[in-house]
């Protein structure tokens, strides 16, 4: 089974707390702070395997989560941090969040790695937070939690040229043909189930990675047949060789073949309607097939597309339409594929402040949530260092500027306290 989506669920390991504790010793009442560090949690990274081909992995285990960092002890004791979680996958893949479907990480050659969530970082001990005034610190920093989301996987195979076409065209035969590659061939529609790659050698010439995918048929767009899919995998290619039974055995018209197909083509992509395209007209060997083929020409000139004379089935014609392939390849320009990137949520710097109809001044967004989770409101050694903070970032002034006065309230999501300059 080819399995070219997953969508997976992947958990970085949550920071361990920080410890809280006093030394112990004999005929002192109370020690100094000792209260360790704790560990960090473990980082969710992606490494491409150059021994994978399909995602199949992902179909059964979705739950990727990597371990914790440990607690910080007594007596100064580091808590451990949490190990790694390796993921494996293989060449051309694409990670996206799968809720905004905005790109984490392409993965494209082998032995690349990408930290794709990140543990959260272990609590300091409160043995960090003795100062000469502040002797007794009792309280020490939780650990953050570690990066978690749904991601979605998709496998684009790394190809040059793509085989696009009908079913029962010649697709696989050609590839079969002109690479090492062994796909089923047969006479009905949709042999080809998942898609095929093979290295064309060009000898004398440029050699090149060819994809055969599943043919497409009217509606494709909308999931007819197999759908358009399987596009995804010659997305990435360079050039189209658009194959057309010029035959006219199944009853077609070798011109609206090739209408058809590049009407599904901009349905599915604008980008993929325009890559270059050349079209390989093939069954010529059959009686007849010469007079479809001279009208597509002659439609085909007018449009300046070139038009190969081709029958995959005895070898005619194919050298020639690989070598000009070959040929081409290096005048097309590499598209560098854009996306949108994704900045996951907690390593952006993001708040906004607003003066709410009560007056209270309500400060909101990522980076609040990720201070009070380092805070403990409860404690007065620990708002000192928030309100340190608060001033350091800049929010402070930025309160001022809207306008804040002595003892107006403001509001940290459930947290309220009262404005002192
Ligand atoms: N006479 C003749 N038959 C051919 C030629 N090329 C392919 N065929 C036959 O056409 C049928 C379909 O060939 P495939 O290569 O499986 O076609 P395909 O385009 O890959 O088809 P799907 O995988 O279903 O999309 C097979 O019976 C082939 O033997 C040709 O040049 N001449
Ligand atoms: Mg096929």
């Amino acid at each position: 089974m080819f399995i070219d989506v997953a969508k997976i669920y992947i958990k970085a390991g949550d920071g361990g707390h920080g410890a809280v504790s006093f030394r112990r010793e004999k005929y002192v009442p109370t020690g100094g702070p000792d209260g360790g560090d704790a560990g960090k949690g473990g980082d969710v990274i992606f490494v491409v395997d150059s021994n994978m081909s399909t995602l199949l992995d992902f179909k059964y285990k979705k739950k990727h989560i990597a371990e914790n960092g440990q607690n910080g002890g007594s007596q100064n004791m580091y808590g451990k941090d949490g190990q790694d979680l390796i993921i494996k996958v293989p060449a051309g893949t694409l990670v996206k969040d799968a809720e905004t479907d905005k790109v984490i990480a392409d993965l494209t050659h082998p032995g690349q790695r990408v930290v794709v969530a990140k543990g959260g970082k272990g609590g300091k001990g409160n043995a960090r937070f003795a100062t000469p005034t502040r002797q007794v610190p009792d309280f020490a920093q939780p650990g953050i939690p570690g990066e978690e989301r749904w991601v979605t996987l998709e496998l684009k195979l790394i190809a040059d040229v793509g085989l696009i076409g009908f079913p029962n065209v010649g697709k696989s035969t050609i590839l079969s043909m002109v690479t090492g590659a062994k796909p089923k061939i047969a006479n009905y529609h949709f042999t080809t189930l998942t898609p095929n790659l093979g290295v064309v050698e060009n000898k004398g010439g440029r050699s090149f990675v060819l994809a055969d995918i599943p043919g497409l048929i009217e509606g494709a767009h909308e999931g007819v047949g197999l759908g358009i899919d399987f596009l995804r995998h010659v997305e990435r290619t360079r050039l189209l060789i658009h194959v057309i039974d010029v035959s006219g055995i199944e009853g077609r018209n070798p011109i609206d073949d090739f209408e058809m197909i590049n009407n599904e083509l901009v349905k599915y992509s604008k980008k993929l309607a325009d890559k270059p395209q050349i079209v390989a007209a093939n069954k010529l060997d059959i009686p007849g097939a010469e007079e479809n083929f001279l009208l597509l020409k002659e439609y085909l000139d007018k449009k300046g597309i070139k038009v190969f004379r081709i029958s995959a089935a005895t070898n005619q014609g194919l050298r020639e339409l690989m070598l000009y392939a070959g040929g081409i390849l290096d005048t097309i320009p590499v598209e560098e594929e854009e996306y949108e990137m994704f900045i996951p949520e907690e390593r952006k710097f993001e708040y906004e402040i607003y003066r709410e109809d009560s007056g209270v001044y309500v400060v909101s967004g990522s980076f609040v949530d990720r201070l009070l989770l380092k805070v403990d409101i409860y404690n007065s050694e620990s708002l000192k260092y928030f309100h340190k903070v608060l001033t350091n970032k800049g929010i402070i002034d930025e309160l001022k500027k809207h306008g804040i006065k002595d003892g107006d309230i403001v509001r940290m999501n459930d947290f309220e306290f009262e404005f002192v300059e």
